[in-house]
């Protein structure tokens, strides 16, 4: 969430988070890399329009108008610098000055050879176990963000892989309304609403972009699961890849994953809601996941179909209102999967990004915990990979993102929320390859025909049939008169010819030479 630099007693009562680039003459002298031109520190802009009826406890909660609360000035950097001090370059931007054109490929995990394998699950687990270089966590509210004696700032370090569980938690966290109060739950500045493509690709480009400095391999890409497959089994659930079942525990992974070893974040959800704390770096249970074992739930015992993936496409309005988990004919609540694969809300249905998720059955299908599960990760590339796919057929401008009346923080121009420094859901309605320097290797599946255009192909190939037959009869008797039209001037001759001279009986035969 914040930069380490500015997890202090006066960053925070200033309100100012613009560090230094390079401090030539001490701290304070480069701010945003101000000296060569990289950025300024400037107001931070956020978003004052309306937001829709969900949220109804405005003035509580420290994710409003983010991130206002604590800091209202930020680096704002030129060209193609980019990052908390302009020290770095935007997405598809490389080398020291950043004008180096990247594209980094995000492929089927299912395709990578042995050793890509084995990189990519190590890569996971390397993040897993480093401290963020940059960013620290607040474990505290902006209320009590000064600790118990109003001088020790509440921040965390956090681990490269557990900042990005956190930052899910803190997005769809409860509003804490006060001690003896019940937390308000109609809020989610990551789900439910049309920020749920943009905030998760934010997301997820963050998580890429950290493990490509930890590795210094600025070609690494996460891959993807293409989760739809309409099986009953979990294809990737393999011991070289996010784990397989444990013989031992069914809602276990087998000790031979790495995986297994690994510790969940954020399980004390009642604690975090009832005492108005905020989930820390601290780990608690193992990873749990039962593919397809929900049996008190059978429509979330299979994955979703090829087919709903090509329908879901061509769903061609991106929100509709109330831009909400009850809009229909909206492309965005389809892929999140509140809608039916061809768009109609229907409460009763899980379909695509939330049928993969409720299928995992455990860590991976609750969503204060679900990105500890590093299934997350493949599971949110290929939802990104639709929405990249319907972006592209639809030549999507952002003027069909809406501006306001979205449910809170879901706003085109809101600044998403935990994200430093701040970036609009705007920021990321765009295409990938052109502008975020990443594409996805995949074939998408075309879409099987529905029973009404079985039936007029049907009906059009058999009127085409039809006109084919009589045409062909048509013309055969035309031809069969052509051929008597022949052969009658040469008999009318003959018979003149005979009648002319012929003054005795003749035969048949002798008349049709
Ligand atoms: O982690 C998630 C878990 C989810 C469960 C549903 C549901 O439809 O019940 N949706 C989810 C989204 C998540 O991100």
């Amino acid at each position: 969430q914040f930069p380490r630099q500015c997890a202090t007693v006066e960053s925070l009562r200033s309100g100012m988070c613009c560090p230094d680039y390079f401090p030539v003459f001490g701290p304070g002298t480069d701010r945003c890399g101000v000296s060569t031109g990289r950025g300024r520190c400037v107001q931070v802009t956020v978003d004052w329009r309306p937001h829709g009826p969900q949220y109804i406890h405005d003035g509580r909660d420290d994710r409003e108008q983010w991130p206002i609360r604590f800091f209202n000035q930020t680096c704002r950097c030129s060209g193609n610098f980019s990052g908390y001090n302009c020290g770095s370059c935007r997405p598809g931007w490389s080398g020291p000055t950043c004008s180096q054109r990247i594209n980094i490929v995000r492929r089927n995990l299912l395709d990578l050879n042995a050793e890509e394998r084995r990189r990519f699950v190590n890569a996971l687990h390397q993040a897993k176990v480093t401290i963020h270089p940059d960013i620290v966590i607040a474990t505290r509210r902006r209320e009590e963000i000064f600790g118990p004696d109003g001088n020790t700032p509440q921040f965390e370090n956090i681990s490269i892989y557990n900042y990005f569980v956190w930052a899910h938690y803190y997005s769809v966290r409860k509003t804490f309304l006060g001690t003896g109060q019940q937390s308000f739950g109609g809020v989610d500045f990551s789900h439910e609403g049309p920020a749920f493509v943009t905030w998760h690709r934010y997301h997820l480009l963050q998580l890429e972009r950290d493990m490509q400095n930890m590795l210094q391999d600025p070609t690494f890409g996460l891959p993807y699961w293409n989760f739809a497959t309409g099986q009953n089994t979990c294809d990737i659930c393999l011991d070289d890849l996010m784990g397989a079942r444990s013989n031992f525990d069914v809602s276990l992974i087998s000790q031979n994953s790495i995986f297994s070893q690994w510790r969940v974040l954020c399980e004390s959800i009642e604690d975090y809601e009832t005492l108005g704390t905020i989930c820390n770096s601290t780990e608690g249970g193992p990873i749990r996941r039962n593919p397809a074992g929900n049996v008190a739930r059978p429509m979330v015992q299979r994955l979703p179909e090829p087919e709903d993936v090509a329908q879901c496409l061509e769903v061609g309005v991106f929100d509709t209102p109330p831009f909400y988990s009850n809009s229909t004919d909206s492309f965005r609540n389809t892929v999140e999967g509140y809608s039916d694969p061809s768009g109609k809300y229907d409460p009763a249905v899980r379909s695509l990004h939330n049928l993969a998720h409720l299928f995992l059955n455990g860590t991976g299908g609750q969503t204060h915990l679900s990105p500890n599960d590093p299934i997350f990760v493949l599971l949110h590339t290929f939802t990104d990979a639709v929405f990249d796919e319907w972006l592209r057929r639809y030549s999507a401008d952002t003027s069909t993102y809406p501006l306001e009346n979205a449910p809170i923080g879901h706003n085109r121009q809101y600044n998403m929320v935990p994200f430093w420094p701040p970036v609009t859901n705007n920021e990321m309605f765009v295409t990938a390859p052109e502008n975020l320097g990443y594409s996805y290797e995949v074939e998408w599946p075309g879409r099987a025909l529905r029973v009404t255009e079985m039936i007029t192909i049907a009906i059009v190939t058999a009127l085409v049939l039809v006109a084919i037959i009589f045409a062909a009869a048509a013309c055969i008797v035309r031809v069969k008169k052509n051929k008597d039209e022949l052969h009658q001037p040469l008999l009318t001759d003959q018979y003149q010819h005979y009648s002319d001279d012929y003054d005795g009986i003749a035969t048949p035969s002798q008349s049709v030479v």
